[in-house]
């Protein structure tokens, strides 16, 4: 008699659960990995994943933690650090020429080249900040964030902080680009208005088509709305009244040895238990 294969379908609760302890796996691989008891500064980023380094790292005990430094990207990973006794730095006090030793952080989605959309729960300029303050970035997450292209599983589109003054003139520039129906991003349910940043900014997010890599190029030149990940970067950051775009993307952390925003290291937590681990492929 033949066997099924097929995967167990699992209740929203089950794969709510799953997908919890996914980040967590992921979570404390990456801490186990990346966190060396040498290193005195490190950067917390912002969402839910970010909660399981922060417990990892919390883990670790004072005899190591009490050392090292903390540095949020957020009034939420602030409160984070706080919560696990850690100590709290401000990026803005890490002096001019120094770097942090390594810096943490989630992700919306996370492509073949290591390109990530950030800024799906709030919280992406300052995570761009000290992402590139550190000497390494790494990003953690769980299954549902692995994707070939940007734009493929998460269809929110691409968060992108602006002035709130500008945002009718950068959702109208964004129209033009090819973007499907920008909107700026509501608030908490309840709160009527726009949602507004720790940088007292708004969100528009921008859907656009599936972005390609330069490679993809010469197959879909021409079509208007698909971009590659370089274009679409370089032409969002250059719009009048946006202050920083959720695309992390450019040289990787093995090519720079600072401003990276491509992260060293991607930790995924799969749904068979096990951890993916994505490194930049050397050229
Ligand atoms: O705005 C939030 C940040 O960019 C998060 O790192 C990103 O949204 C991933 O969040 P989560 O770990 O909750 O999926």
């Amino acid at each position: 008699m033949a066997t099924s294969t097929a995967a167990p379908v699992l209740s929203a609760e089950e794969q709510a659960r799953l997908v919890e302890s996914s980040k967590r796996l992921a979570a404390f691989q990456a801490v186990k990995d990346y966190l060396r008891p040498e290193y005195t500064r490190i950067g917390i980023g912002s969402g839910s994943t970010v909660v399981y380094v922060v417990e990892a790292i919390a883990a670790l005990g004072p005899e190591i933690t009490s050392r090292m430094c903390f540095y949020p990207t957020g009034s939420q990973s602030e409160e984070l650090i706080e919560a696990a006794g850690l100590n709290l730095q401000y990026i803005s006090k890490l002096p001019s020429g120094q770097q942090l030793d390594v810096a943490f952080d989630g992700a919306d989605e996370v492509d073949d080249d290591l390109n990530l959309i950030k800024g799906g729960g709030g919280c992406l300029w300052q995570e761009k900040i000290v992402a590139t303050s550190a000497k390494q970035f790494v990003c953690v997450a769980d299954f549902r964030k692995l994707s070939p292209r940007l734009g493929t599983n998460w269809k929110k589109g691409i968060p992108i902080e602006v002035l709130p003054m500008a945002a009718p003139r950068v959702l109208d520039e964004l129209v033009r680009m090819g973007s499907i129906n920008p909107r700026i991003r509501s608030g908490l349910p309840g709160k009527a208005g726009a949602l507004v940043t720790d940088n007292g900014l708004w969100i528009i997010d921008a859907p656009f088509a599936p972005l390609l890599h330069a490679r993809d190029q010469p197959s879909r030149s021409g079509e208007p709305g698909v971009w590659t990940v370089e274009e679409l970067a370089d032409r969002l950051i250059k719009i009048p009244g946006v202050a920083e775009i959720g695309l992390f993307y450019g040289k990787n952390g093995l090519e720079v040895t600072s401003g990276a925003q491509k992260p060293v290291a991607a930790y995924f937590g799969m749904a068979d238990g096990t951890v993916q681990i994505k490194t930049p492929a050397i050229a």
